[in-house]
């Protein structure tokens, strides 16, 4: 049963755009190129905390936004009364269609450096358009998902629960992080909202507050216990954790056992997280209650949590927020839009960005991605670029090889190509159905799973496989040598 709230379309994204890709836009049309057919690439240069991947999120918000283009209005007074648009551009925005194609890497996926996640086909005033929307909406929900994939894989089995969105960078940082934090593995959100558009399991414990209103920690653990007897799990660090919040806790977790409840456990949010976790679980077990989980948060990341694991500390499950939902450690994911290729009279013209810096130089060409898997093992050796009529033939041996050190090559035989893009609009038609996030999770973690280890590595990861086809490796460098030779006499 699908159950997600239509919750999420009540406000118009449209002028979310980058003054000039307006101001382009005007001049497009003016110059009589508006309608040129053009392609975009969005990818991004670096994992975040020097990771050996990321993990793709945000397409669905993506689809949401281009569902709904159009120019209301108010918009149009608005751009009106800025005297920057022509009368013949904002006649054209009243009257926008959305027509582009787009492909995108279903949401979930690990995915590198320099691959195109996202690339748009279209008239050249639509496709410049949703440079902004594309990037924030992917580059925060993938940067979000990344970080919670990599707290969740330091706590192996362990739940990780969201608790992040009052430290959120505003409510979208908070709601759509939550919806991240869950493709990334998070098994629950302390965000009601976000369970409640997204479908995803919402869980929370209680606030020190709840003690405080008390005159005595005992009775507010009792009234707790009065009012979830099935579900009692108590915050034992307001006042002492060793010689208060836990002894008070047992005595109310026995008077439940009496009545025939079975406790759930505790939470801790202060303290010393090893030494007071290896006290807590003693007494626990020794006072009957070995199924009592601990519960530990407070500005948890995957450096602690591997840490405390690592000095045995005894704990369940995990509630991390700040550090989670800000990405507190890289909070920037760089990911970027970029021009790579022009349709004239039907044949599609590859384009180029040149710099200095070897990895801001552009891929030119529409392009598809294979992802190639070792068949035996069934874990992904590379991903290779090629060009969009290129197939691979996974029967045949392939040599592929380092797009900018082209003599580290691998000939691969035992291998399987998977084509790893979507479409997901065709002529500005919607032409693909979002999983939900639970399916995408799932779907998360199986992929990463078909990562090897040292992909997965959290210090020095190998640098995962990242190819051009000769074919794209050829366009690329006749254009930097058609250009080098253009400059090189001045
Ligand atoms: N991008 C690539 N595509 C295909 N083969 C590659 C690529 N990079 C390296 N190789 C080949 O993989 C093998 C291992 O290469 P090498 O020992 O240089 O390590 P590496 O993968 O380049 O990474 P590092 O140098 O960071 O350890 C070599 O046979 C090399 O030629
Ligand atoms: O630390 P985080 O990873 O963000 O986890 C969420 C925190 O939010 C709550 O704290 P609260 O807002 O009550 O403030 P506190 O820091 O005083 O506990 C909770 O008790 C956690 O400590
Ligand atoms: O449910 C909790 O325990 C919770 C939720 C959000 C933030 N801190 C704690």
């Amino acid at each position: 049963m699908d159950c997600r709230f239509d919750v999420r379309n009540d406000r118009d994204l449209t002028m979310l755009v980058d003054f000039y890709e307006l101001t382009m836009g005007n001049s497009y049309l003016e110059e009589g190129v508006g309608d040129q057919i053009v392609y975009f690439d969005m990818y991004f240069r670096r994992v975040p905390d020097g990771g050996g991947y990321c993990i793709m999120a945000g397409v669905d918000q993506l689809i949401d936004y281009l569902k709904d283009l159009h120019f209301t209005e108010d918009d149009i007074k608005y751009l009106r009364s800025t005297g920057q648009f022509s009368e013949k551009f904002l006649d054209y925005l009243a009257h926008f269609t959305f027509t582009c194609d787009v492909w995108a890497i279903p949401e979930g996926y690990p995915v590198f450096p320099n691959e195109p996640l996202v690339t748009v086909r279209g008239p050249a005033i639509q496709a410049q358009l949703l440079e902004t929307m594309v990037l924030v909406t992917i580059n925060h929900q993938t940067l979000i998902a990344t970080k919670a994939n990599r707290i969740c894989r330091v706590a192996g089995k362990r739940p990780v629960m969201e608790f992040g969105s009052r430290r959120a960078q505003g409510y979208d940082g908070a709601i759509y992080g939550a919806r991240a934090a869950v493709i990334g593995g998070c098994s629950a959100t302390a965000n009601t909202l976000a369970g409640m558009m997204f479908d995803i399991p919402v869980s929370g414990t209680m606030a020190h507050s709840w003690i405080q209103l008390f005159d005595s920690e005992l009775e507010s653990f009792r009234a707790w216990a009065n009012a979830y007897p099935d579900q009692c799990l108590l915050l034992i660090d307001t006042y002492n954790v060793l010689k208060s919040g836990l002894p008070n806790a047992i005595t109310v977790f026995r008077e439940l056992k009496e009545k025939g409840h079975k406790p759930l456990g505790i939470r801790i949010d202060s303290g010393d997280i090893t030494y007071l976790t290896k006290k807590v679980r003693k007494a626990l077990d020794e006072a009957g209650f070995p199924e009592a989980v601990i519960v530990i948060s407070n500005s948890l990341d995957e450096h602690i949590i591997k840490d405390v694991l690592a000095e045995g500390a005894q704990i369940n499950s995990f509630g991390v927020g700040e550090r989670l939902i800000t990405a507190r450690s890289e909070p920037v994911f760089g990911g970027v839009y970029k021009m790579v290729a022009v349709e004239k009279d039907g044949k599609i013209i590859p384009r180029i960005k040149i710099s200095e810096n070897e990895e801001k130089i552009t891929n030119p060409g529409f392009k598809k991605i294979y992802r190639i898997y070792e068949k035996d093992a069934d874990k992904a050796i590379a991903d290779l670029i090629c060009d969009y009529d290129e197939s691979l033939d996974d029967s045949r041996p392939l040599t592929i090889f380092d797009p900018v050190y082209t003599w580290k090559k691998k000939t691969l035989v035992n291998y399987k190509a998977e084509l790893l893009r979507k479409q997901i609009f065709s002529s500005g038609k919607l032409c693909y159905e979002s999983p939900s996030v639970r399916e995408i999770q799932k779907f998360a973690s199986q992929q990463v799973d078909r990562q090897w280890a040292e992909v997965l590595r959290f210090e020095n990861p190998h640098n995962y496989y990242v190819d051009l086809s000769r074919k794209v490796w050829d366009k690329k460098h006749n254009l930097l040598n058609n250009y080098s030779e253009e400059f090189s006499g001045k």
